[in-house]
């Protein structure tokens, strides 16, 4: 059942340049959704048309039975059920964390304003900081309370565009983890875009890929990592090596055996110490070729083996 419906929606800016085309997603009601595109994909225009704050070419988004109005249509733009987090996202920097996330709740009854206060509080981890001022907090608590912000009013929908990317890789995760736990207790629908796959992966199992403005590949991550539609998805999940003689046909580091009758041979022009391997640059025919030595016994100017099955060859159209 379709709870969040954007429907062939089209977003051309000054007439002419097209940051989404023909765009349609559906999601259930506490889905979560990861969607991943490089820079000027349209991932941030898809989220404030959704959000009723940017007027569409053309499309439609519907939130159950209700039409989503853009500025054009209705007085005051944007919805309470659908919140838009994005970097930066700004706090009340001369209120505390608790003042902070109570501040949406003002019109509302003083007893559950505290009540739900409280519950955000402890269910992000923040209790400890609710005297703090933003300036006082790290980028990842800042997030934290901004996210705690969005979700007082129990919005049905939150839009986080690309909320984390100034945080370091540890708090980013650690940060992800938590808040994908606390996106299903609250069954709340989420689009949660990033332009890093990994990031995305840790979100939510179900991806959508978007390149110019359209959708190339949408799926269950496995799906997408074992059937790319495109070599662009592909190399999203990391370093492919182009089969000799073949045209378009790839094979993964990960896929590839360092053995003494190999199929092809090759010489490695370098190693780099990486954490759970080495990564080998190796010389294969006219190619530059990925391998991955978890040994890490190989070393620069051998001559190697390459075994491989066919079956894990990745072939794309033209
Ligand atoms: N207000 C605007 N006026 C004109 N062009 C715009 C405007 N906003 C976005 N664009 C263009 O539309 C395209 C899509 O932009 P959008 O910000 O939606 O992409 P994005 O995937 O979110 O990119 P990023 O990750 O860099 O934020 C880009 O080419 C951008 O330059």
């Amino acid at each position: 059942m379709s709870f969040l419906k954007v429907t062939e929606l089209s977003k051309h800016y000054n007439n002419t340049h097209k940051a989404l085309e023909n765009f349609s997603l559906q999601l259930p009601k506490g889905g979560i959704l990861s969607m991943v595109g490089e820079s000027g994909s349209g991932k941030s225009s898809l989220l404030r048309i959704i959000a009723g704050l940017e007027v569409q070419s053309a499309g439609l988004v519907h939130l159950g039975d209700q039409k989503i109005l853009n500025p054009d249509q209705k007085l005051v733009a944007g919805y309470d059920e659908i919140q838009l987090i994005h970097q930066e996202y700004k706090l009340y920097p001369n209120s505390t964390v608790e003042e902070n996330i109570a501040r949406p709740l003002l019109l509302y009854d003083k007893a559950y304003q505290k009540e739900r206060t409280e519950t955000l509080l402890s269910m992000l981890r923040l209790q400890d900081h609710r005297n703090k001022k933003p300036r006082q907090l790290s980028g990842g608590q800042q997030q934290k309370v901004a996210i705690a912000r969005a979700l007082s009013i129990e919005p049905e929908v939150l839009l986080l565009d690309e909320p984390f990317s100034s945080l370091d890789v540890i708090q980013k995760r650690i940060l992800i983890e938590e808040l994908k736990d606390i996106f299903e207790e609250l069954k709340v629908t989420v689009i949660f875009v990033t332009h890093e796959v990994e990031d995305a992966m840790l979100m939510s199992e179900d991806l959508v890929v978007i390149q110019k403005g359209e959708i190339v590949q949408q799926g269950k991550a496995q799906e997408l990592v074992e059937q790319p539609a495109s070599e662009y998805v592909a190399r999203l999940f990391g370093f492919l090596n182009k089969i000799p003689k073949m045209d378009n046909t790839f094979i993964r580091p990960i896929d590839i055996r360092v053995s003494a009758k190999g199929e092809l041979m090759g010489k490695v022009l370098s190693k780099q110490y990486l954490l759970q391997y080495n990564l080998l640059k190796v010389e294969v025919a006219d190619e530059v070729w990925r391998i991955v030595d978890f040994q890490r016994a190989l070393t620069i100017g051998e001559s190697i083996g390459l075994d491989f099955d066919e079956s894990n060859f990745l072939k794309f159209k033209a």
